[in-house]
C-alpha cells in the first residue's frame, strides 16, 4: 500500500449529465471545490464544452477533458444535450446513447491514474450516468452520486411506495398524507409514470439501473442545505443506504462573480450591459423594487402554442411588468400583443442569465415550473414563487414550496377526465400574478422567501452548514484514499 503524496492537491473528477439543469449546479460545485484548493477535471463532450468553458474560464485549477459523443441513429446529428432534443420522447434514447461514453471515460481515468499526482480521490457523477460506478470500481475510485434534486422528493416517493399500495386508483382530489411529510399531497404531484402505475414506461429500467448504481456508490452530494431539508436527511440516507452531504445552494458558493469584479473581466461588462438587466434598471427607476414578474420554465419543458397564447394574454391582463423567457420555436404572439405590452413587458427568445435576473431588486416574483435549480435560485434571492409544475418531481417541489415552506403560491391547473392537465386560462394566470406581486398571500410568501434566502446565504458562508459539509466531504475522500492507498497502488 502506497502513501499519499502531500505535495499534490486533492483531485476530483466531475462528470455532469448533458442537460443545463444538471450541468450548472455541478459547475458551481467545481468552482466551490477549486476555491478550496482542490483540483477538478470536468468530463464533457465537444458540443457541451463551449458552455462549460464560458462558465468556468476564470478557475485555473479546473480543467476539461473532452470525450467524443457517440453517433446514434435515433438522435439528430450533433445533438449532445437534452435541451436540444426535438422531442421529450428522445430522452430515453439519449440516456442510452450516453452509455457508449463508458470506454472513453475509462480511458480518461486510466490516464489520470497512471500519473501519481493526478489520481482522483473521487468521481462525482450525475445519477443519469449510472454506469460510471462500474468504471470507478475498475480503478478503485469512490463514486459520489449527484441527482440535481432536493432531499424531500426522494423521501416522499419512497414513502408513497411503502404506504399507498395503489396510487393510480386514487381520485385526483383525494389527499395523500404520508408519515414525516407535514403537508398533504395529490397523486398528480408525483411524476406521471408513478401515479399512472405505468409498468411498461421506458424510464423504469433506467431508474432501476440508477438505483442499483446508487447502491454501489460511496455517497451522495445534494444541492440543498441543512436548514431547509435537514429533517429529511436521515430518511434519505436510510433509503439510499449511503451518506448524503448537503452542500447547497451551490449557486451561492460561486466566488467567480467576485473574482470577475476584481479582475474587471469582460463577462461582468456583458452582464451589466445585457439589454434585459438595463431594462430592469429602468423599471426600478420607474416603478420601484419588487414589481416585475419573471416568467421562465427551465431548460426542458415543452408547452403548446395555445398555452403560450394564454400566458401572453394573462401577463397582459395582469398589468404588471414582466420578463418572459420564451422557449417555443413555433409560437408567435397574437396580432398587436407586442405593441400593447412593449412599455412593460420583455419576451426573450434566448438563453438568459436567470440568476442575474432573479437577483435584480426590480424582480418581485417568479412564475416557474419548479425545477429544483429554479426553486433554489428564486429562494436564494428572496423571490417568492408562483409554482406551475410541468413534469418530473416538479409537482412535489411545488407543493413543498407552497405548503411546506410557505414561500410561494400555486397556479391552479384543472385536469380532465383522464387526469391530464388542461390549458390554464389567461384569467387564472392574471389573478395568480396579481396575487403574488400585490396580494396579501404574496406578501407573506415574499417574507418567507426572504427569510429562507438569508438562511441559504448563511449555510454557504464560512462555518455555515454547507460550507462545513463540503470541507468534510473532501476530508473524508482524502482520508479514505490515505487509509486504503491510492487507486494506482491497488493495480496489478
Ligand atoms: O434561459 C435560461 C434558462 C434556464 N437557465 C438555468 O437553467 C437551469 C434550469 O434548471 P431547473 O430550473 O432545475 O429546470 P430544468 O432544466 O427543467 O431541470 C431538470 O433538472 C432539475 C434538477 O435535477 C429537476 O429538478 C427538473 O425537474 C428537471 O426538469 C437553472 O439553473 C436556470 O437558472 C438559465 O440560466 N437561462
Amino acid at each position: 500500500m502506497g502513501s499519499t503524496s502531500t505535495s499534490s492537491p486533492p483531485h476530483v473528477v466531475i462528470f455532469p449529465f448533458m442537460a443545463q439543469g444538471h450541468t450548472l449546479p455541478l459547475l458551481d460545485l467545481s468552482k466551490a471545490l477549486a476555491s478550496r484548493g482542490t483540483r477538478v477535471t470536468i468530463i464533457t463532450t465537444p458540443a457541451n464544452a463551449p458552455f462549460i468553458l464560458s462558465k468556468n474560464s476564470t478557475h485555473p485549477t479546473i480543467s476539461l477533458s473532452i470525450i467524443p459523443f457517440p453517433k446514434v441513429e435515433e438522435l439528430p446529428e450533433g445533438c449532445e444535450n437534452v435541451n436540444h432534443l426535438p422531442s421529450p420522447d428522445l430522452f430515453v434514447p439519449f440516456i442510452n446513447a450516453t452509455k457508449l461514453l463508458q470506454q472513453p471515460f475509462e480511458d480518461v481515468l486510466k490516464e489520470l491514474c497512471d500519473c501519481d499526482s493526478t489520481i482522483p480521490i473521487g468521481v462525482i457523477s450525475d445519477m443519469f450516468l449510472p454506469w460510471t460506478v462500474d468504471s470507478c470500481c475498475l480503478f478503485d475510485i469512490p463514486r459520489i452520486v449527484f441527482s440535481g434534486m432536493g432531499v424531500l422528493p426522494t423521501v416522499i416517493e419512497r414513502n408513497v411506495s411503502l404506504h399507498v399500495p395503489c396510487i393510480s386508483s386514487l381520485l385526483h382530489s383525494e389527499p395523500i398524507n404520508l408519515p414525516s411529510v407535514p403537508f398533504p399531497l395529490n397523486k398528480t404531484d408525483f411524476p406521471d409514470f408513478v401515479w399512472r402505475g405505468d409498468e411498461k414506461h421506458p424510464m423504469l429500467p433506467i431508474i432501476s439501473e440508477i438505483e442499483q448504481a446508487e447502491h454501489n456508490s460511496w455517497g451522495y452530494v445534494v444541492n440543498s442545505f441543512e436548514e431547509l431539508e435537514g429533517d429529511h436527511v436521515a430518511a434519505f440516507e436510510n433509503h439510499k443506504e449511503t451518506k448524503a452531504w448537503l452542500v447547497g445552494p451551490l449557486l451561492l458558493h460561486d466566488q467567480s462573480k467576485q473574482d470577475l469584479m476584481n479582475s474587471g473581466s469582460k463577462d461582468v461588462d456583458q452582464k451589466q450591459f445585457s439589454p434585459y438587466i438595463k431594462w430592469l434598471d429602468q423599471k426600478m427607476e420607474g416603478v420601484g423594487p419588487g414589481n416585475v414578474i419573471y416568467v421562465a420554465f427551465g431548460s426542458q419543458s415543452y408547452m403548446t402554442d395555445l398555452q403560450m397564447e394564454e400566458i401572453a394574454l394573462g401577463l397582459e391582463m395582469a398589468g404588471q411588468p414582466f420578463i418572459w423567457v420564451v422557449r417555443s420555436r413555433t409560437w408567435v404572439p397574437p396580432v398587436g400583443w407586442e405593441d400593447r405590452v412593449k412599455e412593460r413587458g420583455l419576451a426573450i427568445r434566448d438563453w438568459v442569465d436567470q440568476r442575474g435576473i432573479l437577483e435584480h431588486p426590480a424582480i418581485g416574483g417568479f412564475l416557474t415550473h419548479c425545477g429544483w435549480n429554479s426553486v433554489l435560485e428564486g429562494l436564494s434571492m428572496g423571490v417568492p414563487l408562483l409554482a406551475w409544475p410541468m413534469g418530473a418531481e416538479q409537482g412535489l417541489n411545488a407543493r413543498y414550496t407552497e405548503m411546506g415552506l410557505k414561500a410561494g403560491l400555486m397556479v391552479l391547473q384543472e385536469r380532465d377526465a383522464k387526469d391530464d392537465p388542461m390549458t390554464v386560462q389567461h384569467n387564472v394566470i392574471c389573478d395568480s400574478v396579481k396575487e403574488l406581486i400585490r396580494g396579501d398571500q404574496g406578501k407573506k410568501a415574499r417574507e418567507r422567501a426572504q427569510e429562507l434566502g438569508r438562511k441559504a446565504r448563511q449555510a454557504v458562508e464560512k462555518g455555515g452548514s454547507s460550507d462545513k459539509k463540503l470541507d468534510e466531504l473532501i476530508e473524508c475522500l482524502t482520508l479514505k484514499t490515505r487509509i486504503q492507498g491510492r487507486p494506482a497502488d491497488t493495480k496489478g
